[in-house]
């Protein structure tokens, strides 16, 4: 019999994880049991992806491996349905909801807190993860097995979550915004839209690329890029007027005090 893997809460981000781990083959689709809130939504997903997706919690509680992906503020309401299930692995991803929270409200489930971002759509993700103490070794690896499908995992000390994910979970939209804004300055110079989009997209992934293939630091990059007198000097002294640095910090900073207060 095909093992089955409970999903609460098949939003954005699970079906950004479930997806790739479907396609992989790690998990089964007719192992899925999936719970969203409305039955709208339930059916659209059901037909779209030939899942079992349903608006009745207790199939998906009764996987052996439940990964919870609810939002933060929905926790408490889904948390009780859990008791009709037998216990079994959890694998929450619920922003700053921390692993002492989630063995409260789950006893007999071996909890573990994971912090993945959404380029796992497309097998570029990040994962942080930090096991309850109750997890087993074998466990600990099936679930770094799961994650490495789709991008980078790092096990870090769970006080260090919060911070992972407001670089890495948030850091994707922070990033957006800088995408839209470079494409903006593009069309305001006098290119037309999907070119500066698209141009935007490609200085980005190619500068990431760059510093990540040669080990440079931001630093060196910028000076390779910065000739006396230059254009590159020109705009960066806009970029320091600006604050972008201080705003850039102040950003991840925000989401990381905000997963603080999640928990
Ligand atoms: N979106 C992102 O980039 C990231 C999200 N996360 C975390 O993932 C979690 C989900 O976020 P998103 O996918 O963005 O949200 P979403 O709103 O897209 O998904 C939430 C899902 O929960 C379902 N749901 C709501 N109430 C329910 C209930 N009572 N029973 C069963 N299902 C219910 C909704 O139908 C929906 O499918 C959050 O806790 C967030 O902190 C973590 C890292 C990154
Ligand atoms: O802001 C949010 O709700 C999610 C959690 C982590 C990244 N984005």
């Amino acid at each position: 019999m095909t093992p089955t893997f409970g999903v609460v809460g098949l939003g954005r981000m699970a079906q950004a994880l479930l997806f790739p781990l479907l396609e992989a083959g790690l998990v089964q689709r007719e192992g899925v049991r999936a719970v969203v809130a409305s039955e709208a939504s339930a059916t659209c997903l059901a037909q779209t992806h030939g899942l079992a997706v349903a608006t009745d919690a207790a199939a998906a509680w009764s996987a052996p491996v439940v990964l919870l992906a609810v939002k933060p503020q929905q926790l408490e309401a889904v948390a009780p349905a859990a008791a009709a299930g037998s216990g079994g692995l959890l694998i929450s991803v619920l922003a700053g909801v921390t692993l002492a929270r989630l063995q409260r409200l789950f006893p007999g489930w071996q909890c573990v807190r994971a912090v993945p971002n959404t380029p796992a759509l497309v097998r570029a993700g990040l994962t942080g993860l930090a096991f309850g103490v109750d997890v087993p070794p074998d466990q600990r690896s099936w679930v770094q097995q799961l994650f490495a499908q789709v991008g980078e995992v790092h096990e870090l000390p769970e006080a260090q979550l919060d911070a992972f994910l407001a670089l890495t979970s948030s850091g994707p939209a922070f990033v957006a915004v800088v995408a839209e804004a470079l494409a903006d300055g593009a069309v305001a110079a006098g290119l037309p839209r999907l070119l500066a989009q698209r141009l935007a997209h490609r200085t980005l992934a190619g500068s990431a690329a760059l510093l990540e293939e040669r080990d440079l630091h931001p630093g060196q990059l910028k000076d390779m890029v910065s000739s006396p007198a230059g254009t590159t000097i020109a705009g960066l002294r806009q970029l320091e007027k600006a604050g972008l640095r201080s705003a850039l910090i102040e950003a991840v900073l925000a989401a990381a005090q905000r997963s603080r207060e999640l928990a």
